[in-house]
């Protein structure tokens, strides 16, 4: 049997990152604009980076069908553990609820129906391919990738060609340092370099924590390409004053969307990304759902047969839906909240089973995270910071760029 490549591990992570993370990108980094959004998502992508592979040292230790779960309920007290559950459990369905109430903007328009019918009707549609199979969620995830590279490419070149170089670098003035409002793009930065469920498959996936390490960091590396190229793109075209509009509306990509048709003339651009923000949203939707499906489906014990996937899938799609359409509120915020509860997962708590198993077991054989245990208070440090960071913008005492 051949090996599996590097690349083809390094595209999975990559596509697991590529989502609302990235969509969320140009609206919550307008207050810090170029220079410290770029600073902000590349020091992100290199610490989410650190705690997966801190996540694949924990790993370790055990047979290589082990899961995230598995070392957590071995290393973790009940309580402790618990708490992972929950977070992992929130920031799915908080993920869920922002597809669902930015998709219901886009099709109410698109449609001419209310956005309430719109949810509905998307969440029926899209949830069907879950309720189906994994299979089914395989083949039509090839399909909406293929979509998003093709659109990608056609609306990001050609946002490229128009790019204005003094509206990219436009410097702050006096009281306004730009570099303040980098601290609230770091929960939206952290959801979008989120892929740690996948860390245990990787590993089982190349038989080996070191190649599993190259791809992890091929994966994260793929996506910080995108992001940069994506926020780059936006910032060249819409100049940071325009974002007013979109950050009042929640940061939306709807309304991210329309900022931007205002502001090109080419008709094939404004297609280009509107079918490549629909692919995104919609294969985020399957892919986190399946997610959560099957999480809640194992944790609930539900069987793997008509009725049983039928109430998982009530479990899973119905509270976002019904939270959507009775509280639809920003998508930045809701992208900023699920960064703060990931990252009770994505590095508190790989960072927490990587330090305990190392006194475990002292000798340290195998693959071992790079820079001793600064690398562990480093990563742990971030994450609680981050959590800190939205909590306290949403307290309105982080300065929140507001156009
Ligand atoms: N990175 C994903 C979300 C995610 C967060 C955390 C873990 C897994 C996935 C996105 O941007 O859509």
């Amino acid at each position: 049997m051949s090996k599996p490549s590097t690349l083809g591990g390094a595209c999975i992570i990559a596509s697991v990152c590529v989502g609302a993370g990235m969509l969320g990108l140009p609206s919550a980094g307008a207050g810090a604009w170029t220079l410290w959004s770029v600073i902000a998502i590349s020091f992100t992508m290199i610490m989410m980076t650190l705690s997966g592979w801190l996540l694949l040292e924990a790993l370790k230790h055990y047979e290589l069908k082990a899961s995230f779960n598995t070392v957590a309920k071995d290393v973790l007290s009940g309580k402790v553990n618990f708490i992972n559950n929950l977070s992992l459990y929130f920031v799915g369905g908080i993920l869920l609820y922002a597809y669902i109430s930015s998709s219901g903007m886009i099709f109410s328009e698109m449609l001419g129906v209310t956005r309430e019918l719109a949810s509905v009707l998307f969440v029926a549609l899209c949830s069907a391919f879950v309720l189906h199979s994994t299979r089914a969620v395989d083949r039509i995830s090839m399909v909406l990738i293929l979509f998003m590279i093709i659109s990608f490419v056609l609306g990001v070149s050609g946002l490229a060609s128009n790019i204005s170089v003094p509206v990219l670098f436009a410097q702050g003035e006096g009281e306004s340092a730009y570099s303040a409002y980098a601290l609230a793009l770091l929960p939206v930065a952290l959801t979008s370099f989120g892929y740690h469920h996948s860390v245990s498959t990787m590993r089982d996936y190349y038989q080996d924590e070191h190649r599993a390490k190259k791809a992890i960091l091929g994966g994260t590396l793929i996506a910080l390409t995108f992001y940069l190229g994506w926020v780059i793109c936006i910032f060249g075209n819409l100049p940071r004053q325009d974002f007013g509009p979109v950050v009042a509306a929640g940061g939306g990509v709807d309304a991210l969307m329309s900022a931007l048709t205002s502001a090109i003339d080419s008709n094939s651009i404004k297609q280009a990304l509107h079918i490549f923000s629909i692919a995104a949203i919609v294969s985020s939707f399957i892919g986190v759902g399946l997610g959560v499906f099957d999480y809640l489906a194992d944790l609930f014990g539900f069987a793997d047969d008509k009725q049983g996937r039928l109430k998982t899938w009530g479990v899973t799609f119905v509270p976002p839906l019904v939270f959507s359409l009775v509280a639809p509120f920003g998508f930045v915020a809701a992208i900023g909240l699920a960064g703060a509860a990931a990252t009770i997962w994505t590095c508190i708590i790989p960072a927490t089973l990587a330090k305990t198993l190392r006194q475990r077991a002292p000798e340290q054989e195998g693959f071992v995270v790079p820079g001793g245990n600064a690398t562990i208070y480093v990563v742990m440090a971030f994450g609680g910071l981050t959590a800190a960071f939205h909590l306290l913008a949403m307290a309105n005492m982080l300065p929140v760029f507001r156009g």
